[in-house]
């Protein structure tokens, strides 16, 4: 993860740091073996050594960017302890008291857990053990590295690896999981080693630096340089992010048609169209706004903000745009008109009906519903309901003689299921639907048994499936976290050469690299 710049008081910028953050690092996934019927077939010992040097590169990474006084959480799907407390522990050695783990069982009454461990073994591939470091043979060093082993006995207790969590899958009748959270006390030992200036155009902080730990190739090496200048992030072109100024033409028909109040402020809107209509207008807050703005040089930003409005070319006069859904929460804090506040039966009618060619007429609502309904011009309105404990809102299209809900389907049953209305039109059986069509028609059978054969074929062609268990990716985990974005792959099923499965996999890793790497920046 880049630094973010943030601009101060005074006009420059400096970088900003986080008050909470969550590392759920890519893991073998050991802890799901009930559900996940792969990790019975691609487990082995080694599993945990070759995740551990991108864990500890991620959590390490999260601690720098971490506010003093700031809390991480550090989790995995992964019981192996290579995996878990000896990344902690790795960290909190280097963190020489910067960093603290937290008592945290208190926190979820009646949760089952153990605690954390403080002492482990560590094998390799052929279920070789090894307690100590100093046991392990010149040949495997490079794999069994010195990290991976527990705390001497004599400092066991400093680091409190008893304050982890270890969920096991027994406890709750759920996946195991491993979860901790650290607190940072003061800065890191690198970290304060660089005194903290603020950015300047051509201090290194600037350019896309990657300051993270070390490249773990070979032998394990401390804490690098933060001028250590990583390569650019190559990738895709982003739609721009236009905000509004305060003379932009869409504004006042907006703030009309809606009643906003002045206490919106419409600079905190943007949109993605350069040229042309514009489509969709998004809604940020202060920060988010200062953090697109002044990072648009260095970073590519997939998205951000919530959508607000939507264009809508209906006749009519409106303002020409809708509200959309996401966004309607937030809007209509600001919202004084276009405000229908119905009573649960009315909610209830019109999320029932979905079918678009007869939506419910006006005069089927409550009268008092009805009458705000017909108190309204024709357009986008909110509906409302907070009938018994209820808060629901959704966007409605209040027409002529008629109201039609703009909202998504899942959306929508989710509200009738919080309303008590019988929901038995949605909860159809997909499968038992075709199970019957089969049984009932003699052709679909026919048709059926060639897709089953077709299907054998293809289990016996090379399936690509993302899997961060392939130790022959290890390779890819040991490299930077910048470059380390690539996701590991795995051939599931197949009888392919060797050769074939190499480039298949080649291309995979480079499309997905692409992928992962628009991922990284996305806000
Ligand atoms: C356990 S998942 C996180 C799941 C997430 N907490 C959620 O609830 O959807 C681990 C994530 O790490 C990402 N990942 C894999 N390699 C990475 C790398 N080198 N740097 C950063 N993230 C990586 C994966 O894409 C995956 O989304």
């Amino acid at each position: 993860m880049p630094n973010f710049h943030i601009p101060t008081t005074g006009g420059g910028k400096e970088i900003l740091k986080f008050d909470r953050i969550l590392c759920d690092v890519p893991c073998s996934g050991d802890g799901t073996l009930r559900k996940n019927f792969d990790v019975w077939m691609k487990w082995n010992a080694a599993n945990g050594a070759s995740l551990h040097g991108l864990q500890y590169r991620i959590v390490r990474r999260g601690a720098e960017m971490l506010t003093v006084g700031g809390k991480m959480v550090y989790s995995t799907c992964s019981l192996n302890p290579i995996e878990d407390e000896a990344v902690l522990h790795r960290l909190l050695a280097e963190a020489k008291g910067s960093l603290e783990l937290e008592e945290v069982s208190e926190k979820l009454p009646g949760l089952k857990f153990v605690r954390g461990l403080s002492s482990w073994i560590v094998m390799s591939r052929d279920l070789t053990a090894y307690s100590t470091p100093e046991e392990v043979p010149e040949s495997m060093k490079h794999i069994l590295r010195e990290s991976l082993f527990p705390p001497k006995v004599e400092d066991a207790d400093k680091f409190h690896l008893e304050r982890c969590l270890r969920i096991l899958p027994h406890h709750q009748n759920t996946g195991g999981f491993f979860v901790s959270v650290l607190k940072k006390v003061a800065l890191l030992p690198w970290e304060a080693q660089t005194e903290r200036k603020p950015v300047t155009e051509n201090s290194s902080a600037d350019s896309l630096v990657m300051p993270v730990g070390p490249v773990e190739s070979g032998k394990d090496n401390g804490p690098r340089s933060p001028a250590r200048k990583r390569q650019k992030i190559r990738g895709f072109k982003e739609d721009p992010y236009l905000f509004f100024d305060e003379d932009e033409e869409l504004w006042p028909p907006i703030k009309k048609f809606y009643g906003l109040s002045d206490e919106m402020d419409p600079k905190l809107l943007l949109t993605r169209c350069k040229e042309g209509k514009k489509k969709n207008i998004y809604f940020t807050s202060p920060t988010v706004r200062d953090l697109t703005r002044i990072n648009a040089d260095r970073l590519s930003i997939i998205n951000t903000g919530i959508k607000m409005f939507a264009r809508s070319d209906n006749k009519g006069a409106d303002c020409g745009f809708r509200i959309a859904q996401e966004g309607a929460l937030a809007l209509m804090e600001f919202m004084t008109k276009r405000r229908v506040v119905v009573t649960r039966e009315d909610m209830s009618m019109l999320l029932l009906n979905d079918d678009m060619d007869t939506p419910p007429e006006i005069h089927k609502f409550s009268p008092d519903a009805a009458k705000q309904l017909h108190e309204i011009e024709t357009g986008s309105t909110l509906m409302e309901c907070y009938e018994d404990g209820l808060h629901i809102v959704v966007v409605a299209w209040k027409g002529k003689t008629s109201v039609r809900a703009y909202v998504a389907k899942c959306d929508r049953i989710h509200y009738l299921r919080l309303c008590g209305a019988d929901l038995s039109k949605f909860e159809v059986n997909k499968f038992a639907v075709k199970d019957n069509q089969v049984a009932n028609d003699p052709e679909e059978n026919d048709h059926d048994d060639e897709a089953l054969m077709d299907t054998e074929n293809v289990a016996n062609e090379v399936k690509i499936v993302p899997n961060n268990m392939d130790v022959a990716h290890e390779s890819a985990a040991e490299k930077s976290v910048s470059e380390a974005v690539i996701p590991e792959v795995a051939i599931e099923k197949g009888v392919a050469e060797d050769n074939v499965k190499q480039e298949i996999m080649e291309e995979t890793v480079l499309s997905e690299s692409v992928d992962a790497q628009k991922d990284m920046t996305a806000l």
